[in-house]
C-alpha cells in the first residue's frame, strides 16, 4: 500500500485514479504549517502540491519513504528540485492541464486592463456613476509583445490575433518559421520594448528571467505601455513597475502572481492603475480537474509500472522513444548487475557504446539504468535513476557514452565496459523481437544467453573433462543446471563456461568446484529477473 498526501486544494474528481486504486491510500491535509509537514511527510511515498506548499530541503530530507513529489500544475519554483534529485525523489508536474485556464485569465486581465473593468465595477458598486474616468483603449490593431512563447504564450498569441492585434513574440526557441506559420513576428526584447502597447510575460521564473522586466527595461518601453504578468512574480520587478506606473510612463498593469504570496508590496496592490488577482490563472474547475487527473494517473504509473512522463529531474523521453528503448530497460540493468558480480572491483571508469538503431534514440534512461546497477553494488540502496548522475559525480567516477550507427550484426547492440586501474571487463546485449533479450558477449567471448536469475560464471583452461566435473559436483549438491554457454579463445586456451541454475549455489559447492584442476575462478551470480521473464 502506497501512501499519498495532498497538501493543497486539489480537485477530488481529478484524484479518481488514486482514490479508486486499492494500492493507494490518500490523505488530504491542506494548510499545514511547515513544521507539521516535516513531521507528517515521514510516512508518505508521494506528495501532491500546487503552488502554496513550500517543499523545502528540510521537508525532503525528513521524507524517509518519499519517491514522488507531484505538482498539480506547471511552476515548480516552490519545490527544491536539487534536494529532491539528491534524495532520489522524482518530481513531476502537469504541464498542459492549466494552459487554457491561464491563457483565458491573461486575456481577461488584458481586456480588464484596457477597459478599466475592475476599477469601474468598484466605483459603481460604491455608489458612483463615473463614465469619464474609466474611458479605455481598444486592443484592435495594437501591438502585443509576448515574452515566452511556450504553451501559454502561444495560446495567448492565437487569441490576441482574434482581436486583430499585431503580435511580437520573444523566446529563445521561437524560430522564424514557427513565427511565420503563426502569423506573428519573431522579435527581440528590445524590439518589443520599442513597439509594444501591451507586454505579457509567459516564462518560468529562473535566474535569467528574474527581473527580466526591470527599471532599465521599462525605461526603454513606449510611454503608455500596459503590462500583464500571469506567469510568476518577480519576472517583472515589482518596485520598478510601481515606480513606472506612478511616474505615468506605464499606463497600467495586470498582475496575477507576486514575488511573495500573499503580496507584501501595497504599492502594487493598492494602486488604481494596477489590477490584481490572487494567483487565479489556473483556478478553473476544468483545469483543476485536468491537473489532478494528470498527476494522479502518473503517480499510479510510477508505482505500478515504473513509467514516468512528466519528470522535471529526469531526462525527458517521448512516448515513442520510451517504446523503442523499453526492451532494453531491464536487460541493460541485468547486464550491468551480471558484469559487476563477476568483476567485483568498484568501477573507476564506465564506458557505454550504443550501436545500430539505438544510435538515433535518446538513450539517457538506459545509461542511468546501467550506471545505477553498477554503483548499487557498492553504494547503499538510496541510489536510483533520479540521483545516479549526482552520485557518480560525487565519487569522481568517469563515464563516457558513444553512439555508432554500425550495427555489429544486430539491429541494436549495447556494450558496457568497466575498468578499475588496469583491470577491465566488458559485456554486451541485444534484443531479438520474438525471442527476448540476450547477453551476446562477456569479456570478448561470444554467447547467446538469455539472462536468468541464478548463474555460475566459470573461467578455466580449455581442457577435456571440466564441464563433466562441474556438472557432477552441482548434481551432488542437488543443483539442477538449466542451460550452459561456453566460449573459448582458442583450442586449449582460455575459456569461460556459464551455467544457469535453478537455485542459489551454496558456498561449499562453489569451493568444491574451485578445486577442479585447470579451473581458475567461479562466481555465483544472482540477478534481478522479473517473474514474467523467467
Ligand atoms: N498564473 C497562473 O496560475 C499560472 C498558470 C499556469 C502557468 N503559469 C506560469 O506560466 C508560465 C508559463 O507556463 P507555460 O506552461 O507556458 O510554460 P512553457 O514551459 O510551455 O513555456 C515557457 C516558455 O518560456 C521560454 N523562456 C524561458 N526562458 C526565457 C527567457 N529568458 N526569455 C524568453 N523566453 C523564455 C521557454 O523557452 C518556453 O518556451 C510558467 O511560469 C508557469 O508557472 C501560471
Ligand atoms: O504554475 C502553475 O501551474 C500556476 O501558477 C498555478 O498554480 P496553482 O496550482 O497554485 O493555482
Amino acid at each position: 500500500m502506497y501512501k499519498v498526501i495532498v497538501t493543497d486544494a486539489i480537485s477530488e474528481t481529478g484524484l479518481h485514479a488514486l482514490l479508486s486504486n486499492s494500492n493507494f491510500e490518500v490523505d488530504q491535509a491542506t494548510g499545514l504549517a511547515p513544521a507539521d509537514l516535516i513531521e507528517k511527510i515521514k510516512d508518505y511515498d508521494a506528495l501532491i502540491v500546487r503552488s502554496q506548499t513550500q517543499v523545502t530541503r528540510e521537508v525532503i530530507q525528513a521524507a524517509d519513504h518519499l519517491k514522488v513529489i507531484a505538482r498539480a500544475g506547471v511552476g515548480v519554483d516552490n519545490i527544491d528540485i536539487d534536494a529532491a534529485t539528491e534524495k532520489g525523489v522524482i518530481v513531476i508536474n502537469a504541464p498542459a492541464g492549466n494552459t487554457i485556464a491561464a491563457t483565458e485569465h491573461t486575456m481577461a486581465m488584458m481586456l480588464s486592463l484596457a477597459r478599466n473593468i475592475p476599477q469601474a465595477y468598484g466605483s459603481l458598486t460604491a455608489g458612483r456613476w463615473d463614465r469619464k474616468l474609466y474611458k479605455g483603449v481598444e486592443l484592435y490593431q495594437k501591438t502585443l509583445g509576448v515574452v515566452g512563447m511556450g504553451r501559454i504564450g502561444t495560446e495567448v498569441a492565437k487569441r490576441a490575433k482574434g482581436f486583430e492585434m499585431n503580435i511580437l513574440g520573444y523566446d529563445p526557441f521561437l524560430t522564424e518559421d514557427r513565427a511565420k506559420k503563426m502569423g506573428i513576428i519573431k522579435a527581440s526584447l528590445d524590439e518589443i520594448a520599442a513597439q509594444a502597447d501591451f507586454i505579457t510575460v509567459h516564462t518560468p521564473l529562473t535566474a535569467e528571467t528574474r527581473g527580466l522586466i526591470d527599471a532599465d527595461y521599462l525605461a526603454k518601453t513606449k510611454k503608455g505601455v500596459r503590462l500583464i504578468n500571469c506567469a510568476r512574480g518577480g519576472i517583472i520587478d515589482e518596485q520598478a513597475l510601481v515606480d513606472a506606473v506612478n511616474s505615468g510612463h506605464v499606463a497600467g498593469a495586470a498582475i496575477d502572481v507576486f514575488e511573495h504570496e500573499p503580496p507584501e508590496n501595497t504599492g502594487l496592490t493598492q494602486n488604481p492603475s494596477i489590477i490584481v488577482t490572487p494567483h487565479l490563472g489556473a483556478s478553473t474547475a476544468e483545469a483543476q480537474e485536468k491537473v489532478a487527473q494528470s498527476v494522479s494517473e502518473e503517480i499510479v504509473g510510477i508505482f505500478e509500472t515504473g513509467s514516468v512522463q512528466h519528470a522535471i529531474n529526469l531526462p525527458h523521453i517521448s512516448a515513442t522513444v520510451q517504446q523503442k528503448i523499453k526492451p532494453y530497460l531491464t536487460l541493460s540493468e541485468q547486464m550491468a548487475e551480471l558484469l559487476m558480480q563477476i568483476f567485483k572491483d568498484a568501477p573507476e571508469k564506465i564506458k557505454i557504446n550504443y550501436y545500430g538503431e539505438l544510435f538515433l534514440e535518446d538513450t539517457g534512461l538506459l545509461t542511468r539504468q546501467m550506471i545505477k546497477a553498477l554503483l548499487s553494488f557498492y553504494l547503499d540502496g538510496s541510489i536510483n535513476i533520479v540521483n545516479v548522475m549526482q552520485v557518480l559525480k560525487a565519487h569522481s567516477l568517469s563515464y563516457s557514452v558513444q553512439k555508432n550507427a554500425a550495427h555489429k550484426g544486430f539491429t541494436n547492440f549495447i556494450e558496457l565496459e568497466i575498468a578499475h586501474g588496469d583491470k577491465k571487463a566488458t559485456i554486451a546485449c541485444t534484443y531479438l523481437p520474438g525471442f527476448g533479450g540476450r547477453i551476446v558477449s562477456i569479456n570478448g567471448y561470444r554467447l547467446d544467453m538469455e539472462p536468468e536469475k541464478y548463474l555460475l560464471y566459470i573461467s578455466h583452461v580449455d581442457v577435456p573433462g571440466i564441464i563433466g566435473n562441474v556438472g557432477s559436483l552441482l548434481g551432488k549438491s542437488g543443483i539442477n543446471i538449466g542451460s550452459m554457454y561456453v566460449g573459448r579463445q582458442a583450442v586449449g586456451g582460455q575459456a569461460i563456461m556459464i551455467l544457469t541454475v535453478d537455485k542459489p549455489v551454496p558456498e561449499t559447492a562453489r569451493k568444491e568446484i574451485l578445486s577442479i584442476e585447470d579451473l581458475q575462478d567461479v562466481e555465483f551470480v544472482a540477478i534481478d529477473v522479473p517473474e514474467e521473464q523467467n
